[in-house]
């Protein structure tokens, strides 16, 4: 029996009253469609994705797709008028692909990001006994039903329960309900209800109240503080991060002294595989430090051709994607680069806005300085330059 997931993502995001589309808006520096799809990819329950877009975003999905190497994707469908037409668009797709007898479906809507792996297990263990299943809080609220402004009854709140995707199926019972919903016009607001409709009985399962839906705009403050609480991509902690990074490059002649993305008139340059930029791989080396992920060799290794020449602007930028996508922003950088000469400081400021840009920070929170070595050591024989970098990260909100 294989499991497989369908994402409905072809909303619009009308009450979300935003002029980018939710599922493409960012919580923590990462889009809420990559947040959902991320969990589905950790859950070893899944084994494949059909994901259902809008036809104006293929190319900017398949984009994401790539970049945040989600791999399980492996279809698309296009959306439909409603929620219920982009699921019955993603059957179709998924009718190629599935057994219908013994397969299970996964349906999840994209605009709940804060879904866990967990919350997937319980849906798909309970789907296997249960033919069909949806995850649901009980109600917190009393629940009354209104007419033109008046209570027509208060519901029995120990009876309901608030449901929330994901939901789970036997692939040949949801086919069947979608199918004769959509012969018989009948609309439902989710898919557990037009299975209901059909005839069959539902299981639900309890599941977290984490798991909100982003329909409004307090919606993303709610899930952005969910995730700092969790601090996910950085552990558990207080929100900060500190890094501290070190580079040394030896002097070269007939090579361009390139120093903090600013290139400075002098006799020789540094040698390196890449620009040999002493202060950027310092910098660059903290943030990772700071987020745990090694160094700059590992990431781009100088035996790898590709990085020869490199400018390390590029390579700063890719780094500080990889910080933003953790949910960290700059708090503070604190550079010193040791060198006998050039004389340094008129360009500081200069590789301060440099920095600046590209950690998406202002000057205030970037310090550049620099110093010989009083003619001691390497440096100070001119033998090349060093730097330092500290940074603290602080956690998106
Ligand atoms: N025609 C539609 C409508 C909704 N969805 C998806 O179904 C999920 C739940 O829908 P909802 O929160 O209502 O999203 P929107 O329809 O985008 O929002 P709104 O109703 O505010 O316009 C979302 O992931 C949304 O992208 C979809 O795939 N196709
Ligand atoms: C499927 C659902 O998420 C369950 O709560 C919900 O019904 C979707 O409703 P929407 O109006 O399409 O957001």
């Amino acid at each position: 029996m294989r499991v497989f997931a369908i994402v409905v993502a072809a909303g619009s995001g009308s009450r979300m009253n935003s002029k980018i589309k939710k599922q493409f808006m960012e919580l923590a520096g990462v889009p809420i469609l990559i947040h959902t799809l991320r969990v589905l990819e950790q859950s070893p329950l899944i084994d494949q994705i059909v994901l259902v877009i809008g036809q104006e975003d293929l190319e900017r999905v398949q984009a994401l797709i790539d970049r945040y190497k989600i791999r399980k994707v492996t279809h698309y469908a296009a959306g439909g008028q409603e929620r219920q037409a982009s699921v019955w668009n993603g059957l179709q797709v998924l009718r190629a692909l599935v057994d219908m007898q013994q397969d299970l479906v996964i349906i999840h809507d994209a605009a709940r990001p804060l879904v866990s792996t967990t919350d997937i297990e319980r849906i798909v263990e309970s789907a296997r006994e249960h033919s069909a299943v949806t995850i649901g809080t009980p109600a917190k609220d009393t629940i009354k039903k209104v007419n033109n402004g008046w209570v027509e009854e208060t519901l029995l709140r120990h009876q309901l329960y608030a449901v929330q995707t994901p939901q789970g199926f036997r692939a040949s019972l949801l086919y069947e309900a979608h199918e004769k919903a959509m012969r018989d016009n009948h609309l439902g607001t989710d898919d557990a209800s037009l299975v209901e409709w059909a005839g069959a009985p539902v299981w639900v399962v309890e599941g977290s109240y984490r798991n909100i839906k982003i329909t409004t705009p307090e919606d993303l403050q709610i899930a952005a503080s969910f995730l700092q609480e969790e601090n996910i991509y950085g552990g558990k902690g207080n929100g900060m991060r500190i890094g501290t990074g070190f580079d040394v490059h030896r002097f070269a002649e007939g090579r361009p002294l390139v120093i903090g993305g600013v290139t400075i008139p002098f006799e020789k340059g540094l040698l390196g595989h890449s620009d040999a930029d002493v202060l950027l791989h310092a910098v660059k080396d903290a943030l990772l430090g700071a987020i745990a992920e090694g160094d700059i060799g590992q990431h781009f290794p100088d035996t790898d051709e590709r990085f020869r020449g490199a400018n390390s602007v590029d390579l700063l930028k890719h780094v500080w994607q990889m910080v933003k996508e953790r949910g960290y922003r700059l708090g503070n950088l604190d550079c010193t680069i040791m060198a006998q000469r050039p004389k340094l400081r008129p360009y500081i400021e200069e590789m301060k806005a440099v920095l600046a840009k590209e950690l998406e920070a202002e000057l205030s929170q970037i310090n550049v300085k620099a110093t010989t070595t009083e003619r001691l050591g390497f440096v100070g024989r001119e033998e090349g330059i060093a730097a330092e970098a500290v940074v603290l990260l602080m956690n998106v909100l």
